[in-house]
């Protein structure tokens, strides 16, 4: 049975790249794969969800610019994902443009993580230029063709499949820009290093925050990212995602989630997973 991966397209997307990674871990197990682009992260996560596709790779977190908060809400929203694998990708982004120079550029278009991880470059070299955000870094590509003025960010993998000129390397703000994805499915996830959860408090009173996170500290279990989301309910309201280092059928980590019950509204698990590092040429 042929494995189908969804992710985040057109071909050449940073997700697509991690989704080619995790493909191929599936071939040398034997697994038969194809690959499905989306025009969407949420659109992706649901392809899943409603069982259209097996598995979904989409970015969850960049070393620059924190949390991608669509795969959160989302990951709340559908309720049924099981993260399977995390795979931290390098991100090395390059400016491609049919213009001759620089100085003719007046709009930029990319996914807003790129613009984001690349804000500080804009505002030095091209302080006038217009940034406007697309799906991802490879639908901007699509404007360059008809807008000679325009630039995009995205990967040098994505120059060369579309055959474009790169105007500018080394655009990202930080040398070390990488992204994190989750590999994610409907299955229950197995084993890892790793265990993510996210839940709701009961009551905005003081000290409210404090008991879930006392449930980890007293059992020595550390904390490796902890981000709040709003609720979208109130104004104020939040829901709190935790990575925790451990795995859930370990026995601290087991009596920790079960003693979380008393002191969450809701809580959900989205299961243990271990942590792949990948490299550029992944
Ligand atoms: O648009 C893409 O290529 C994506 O996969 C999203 C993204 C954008 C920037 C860095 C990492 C992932």
């Amino acid at each position: 049975m042929t494995v189908s991966i969804a992710h985040l397209g057109p071909s050449g997307t940073y997700s697509e790249q991690a989704a080619i990674a995790y493909r191929d871990r599936l071939q040398q197990e034997g697994q038969e794969t194809a690959l499905h682009p989306y025009p969407s992260i949420p659109q992706t996560l649901k392809a899943v969800a409603q069982g259209e596709a097996q598995i979904a790779v989409v970015p969850v977190e960049n070393s620059i610019e924190g949390s991608v908060a669509v795969t959160l809400d989302m990951m709340w929203l559908l309720d049924t994902l099981q993260i399977q694998l995390a795979l931290v990708l390098p991100i090395a982004h390059v400016l491609l443009s049919h213009a001759q120079s620089l100085d003719t550029l007046q709009v930029v278009y990319s996914h807003p993580q790129a613009l984001a991880q690349c804000q500080l470059w804009f505002t030095q070299f091209l302080p006038h230029v217009q940034l406007i955000p697309t799906n991802s870094t490879t639908e901007a590509l699509q404007h360059l063709e008809r807008e000679k003025t325009a630039g995009a960010i995205s990967s040098l993998r994505a120059a060369k499949l579309y055959n474009l000129p790169v105007l500018a390397s080394g655009i990202s703000d930080y040398p070390d820009n990488c992204t994190r994805f989750w590999v994610l499915s409907r299955q229950s996830s197995t084993v890892g290093s790793h265990t993510s959860l996210a839940f709701s408090l009961p009551a905005n009173v003081p000290g409210a925050l404090v008991k879930p996170l006392q449930v980890f500290a007293q059992r020595n279990i550390n904390l490796s990212r902890i981000e709040s989301r709003p609720t979208k309910r109130s104004l104020g309201e939040y829901l709190y995602f935790i990575d925790l280092e451990g795995d859930s059928h370990n026995s601290a980590v087991e009596s920790a989630l079960t003693e979380l019950t008393a002191h969450t509204e809701i809580l959900k698990n989205f299961g243990s997973y271990k942590v792949v590092l990948l490299n550029q040429n992944n």
